[in-house]
């Protein structure tokens, strides 16, 4: 009776899902495909799912795609919606039919890791609930979830953008209350790496101060400082850069996000919990 009560409480958090969020352009889709085709490379199965019901085409292997329940268009033209009313809709009518969503993840057999593309309107998982409800269904499912920021590198270089990127990173991770990873996409495009690296160290105290010199008012210049005081003093945002060319730079991003969600301790208990299968 132990073993079967162990088993079931194991056997809730042996799904894992990342939630891909960022901005339009961010390179979700782009991170959804490099992690996939990492996978495959390792063995390891990954699964990518489509959640934006006005996508057109993708870069990965779509195995659940959202469009075969709903569409954009479907909801824009019945309920007579605009794009952004729209996308929270089809959302919803996701959420609504649980059923479908359950049958489409226990349909994909044994590989239960999966990258959830979201949609680039920021504001479903910024301060809508739409996208905590998501969540809160995955789990309900009995996945562990995780979740991904992208943010593109080239902001990093500006003091404005960073900061402004950096808020929009914290208010997800408030909102979606899972465990949270930034990621810097695009850092190919970065020829010289050191200074990646001294982008990556920059204390944001004197990304605030960039800002200041620039500021206009006295007013705007000691707001900005405070808000880079609060994330410097505790330390609310880190970035882990994702350079597609450079096979080390994936597997950290990798190992980061699996630690985050706990699949490698996960998947040493599964591994004594089938030894302990064995042994009845
Ligand atoms: N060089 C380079 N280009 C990238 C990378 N990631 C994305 N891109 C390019 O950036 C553009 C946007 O990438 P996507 O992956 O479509 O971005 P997205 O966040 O999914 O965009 P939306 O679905 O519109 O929200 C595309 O032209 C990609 O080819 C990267 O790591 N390196």
């Amino acid at each position: 009776m132990w073993y079967f009560l162990i088993k079931i409480i194991m056997t809730q958090y042996f799904r894992y899902a990342q939630i891909v969020m960022g901005p339009a352009g961010s390179g979700k889709s782009m991170y959804c495909n490099i992690i996939q085709q990492h996978a495959d490379t390792l063995g390891r199965t990954v699964r990518v799912m489509n959640l934006d019901p006005a996508a057109e085409y993708f870069k990965y292997r779509c195995d659940i795609d959202i469009r075969e329940l709903v569409t954009l268009d479907d909801v824009m033209q019945e309920l007579e919606l605009g794009p952004n009313g729209g996308l929270v809709t089809a959302i919803e009518y996701l959420i609504e039919n649980t059923d479908w969503l359950r049958d489409q993840l226990d349909g994909l057999g044994d590989d239960d890791y999966i990258l959830i593309d979201c949609p680039g309107q920021i504001e479903l998982y910024t301060h809508m609930t739409v996208m905590k409800d998501f969540v809160k269904t995955l789990k309900d499912i009995g996945f562990s979830v995780g979740g991904v920021y992208c943010i593109d590198c080239t902001f990093l270089s500006d003091p404005t953008k960073y900061i402004s990127a950096s808020l929009m990173a914290l208010a997800a991770m408030n909102q979606l209350e899972v465990p949270h990873t930034n990621i810097l996409t695009k850092c190919d495009l970065i020829s010289n790496k050191e200074s990646l690296e001294e982008m990556l160290d920059t204390d944001p105290s004197e990304i605030a101060l960039g800002i200041a010199k620039s500021a206009y008012s006295a007013k705007f210049k000691s707001f900005t400082e405070s808000i880079a005081k609060v994330l410097t003093e505790f330390n609310l945002v880190q970035f882990i850069p994702l350079d597609l060319s450079d096979e080390d730079s994936i597997r950290n991003v990798v190992y980061q996000i699996d630690q985050s969600i706990q699949y490698g301790e996960n998947l040493e208990s599964k591994i004594n919990e089938d030894a302990m299968e064995q042994d009845y």
